[in-house]
């Protein structure tokens, strides 16, 4: 087996949410060595003065973002805004296509250019391995997940946070062949770090401290895709979903209400099991206890996905709750988690299952 023990990483994007999480995250990790750290208008700054909560790493200067910068680690991770990625991605493969890539934007998760095309409006820069590990490929002759494909990548593109969650909360009805994919919807609740630090009047304190707003209503949201290629991974024929992100006042977390239609006949004693099965054996997507619902208090901080589902007998649908911390099992934590399965590293190493409360 593959396999690298202590790895040099670079992050790109380093005085960014998602950057700075990944700095947490592998801070935690007994293999990583962090070396170049860049980023784009705070190039030349001190780290500390864009990440005050990362003491370790504070006097570190923030180099510019450019292949030259980030070349020569094992690992490279992305954390840019959309469209940025692909041209350092390319050339960072010509310079050494052993260095592995981990991109926490979206730029290589959708497999179909046109659908990029028409919900990120330019051109599309290819296709990498999708960093879900828990991703259930029910369609094969044995069913598999994810991470087998994961096992010695070079390129992973991390899943969209709200992916994360719709995901999780239905792949396992959609597997088992108990919840019709054409009728799907879901409600997000979303925290404010997923809109990442740039200024935006709406994202104000003193504007949306005081309210829950709905963003990309309408079929618009540019997760759309992404989930509905999810499920067709873990076995839809084709997906139909209505899709509403709400933004609510609190810093991190997603709670993802999902929900869809039983299949008409289908015995409702059946739902438990399925899920149960899918994630009996995984160690950070949790499936709670009939009759606990996850919050997002409950996973501030760690790399865990708690799960819950319900059947909804008089109107014939099965409610699914997830709930993740966005920057977490969201985005740092899900791309660490594939990147040990890449490396061939045990997937849990240094990875938070514990998180902080209140
Ligand atoms: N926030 C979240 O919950 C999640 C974010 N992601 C993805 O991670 C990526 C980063 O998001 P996030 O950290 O939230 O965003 P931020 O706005 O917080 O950070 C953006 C980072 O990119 C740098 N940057 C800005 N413009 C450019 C550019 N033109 N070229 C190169 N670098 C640039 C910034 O540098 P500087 O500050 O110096 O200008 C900063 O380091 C996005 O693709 C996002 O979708 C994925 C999942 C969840
Ligand atoms: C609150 C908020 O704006 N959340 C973002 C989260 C996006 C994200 O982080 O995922 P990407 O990597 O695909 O951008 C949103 O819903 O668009």
């Amino acid at each position: 087996m593959f396999m690298r023990m202590s790895f040099t990483v670079a992050v790109a994007g380093a005085s960014g949410y998602a950057g700075g999480e990944m700095l947490r995250v592998l801070l935690g990790h007994p293999e990583a060595r962090i070396e170049t750290l860049t980023a784009h208008s705070s190039a030349g700054n001190a780290l500390g003065e864009h990440q005050p909560h990362l003491r370790s790493l504070a006097d570190r200067i923030l180099a510019p973002t450019s292949p030259d910068t980030l070349a020569g680690h094992d690992v490279v991770v992305l954390a840019l805004p959309h469209g940025a990625s692909g041209a350092v991605a390319a050339e960072l493969a010509q310079r050494d296509p052993t260095t592995i890539v981990v991109d926490l934007g979206a730029d290589h998760r959708l497999s179909n250019a046109a659908d990029w095309e028409a919900y990120y409006g330019n051109a599309h820069a290819g296709t990498w391995p999708y960093g879900l590990p828990e991703l259930l490929h029910a369609g094969e002759s044995v069913p598999t997940k994810q991470r087998a494909v994961l096992a010695e990548a070079t390129r992973i593109a991390v899943p969209g946070c709200n992916v994360t969650a719709v995901t999780l909360g239905l792949q396992p009805g959609i597997a088992a062949g108990l919840i019709e994919p054409l009728d799907v919807v879901a409600v997000l609740a979303n925290g404010y770090s997923g809109a990442g630090k740039s200024l935006k009047p709406h994202l104000l304190a003193a504007e949306g401290l005081g309210m829950a707003q709905p963003y990309a209503v309408g079929g618009t949201h540019r997760h759309i895709p992404e989930i509905a290629q999810n499920l067709r991974v873990a076995g839809a024929p084709d997906v139909t979903i209505s899709f509403t992100p709400t933004l609510v006042p609190m810093s991190r977390g997603i709670l993802a209400t999902a929900t869809a239609r039983l299949v008409p006949g289908t015995d409702p004693a059946l739902v438990r099991a399925a899920w149960e099965t899918a994630y009996a054996d995984e160690p950070f997507v949790h499936l709670l206890p009939a009759g606990q619902w996850p919050t997002t208090a409950a996973t501030l901080g760690a790399n865990t996905a708690l799960v819950q589902v319900a059947v909804d007998e008089r109107a014939g649908r099965v409610v699914t709750v997830t709930a993740i911390d966005n920057l977490v099992k969201g985005t740092a934590g899900g791309a660490v988690q594939s990147l040990n399965v890449a490396l061939g590293l045990p997937e849990t190493l240094g990875l938070p299952l514990d998180g902080v409360a209140p």
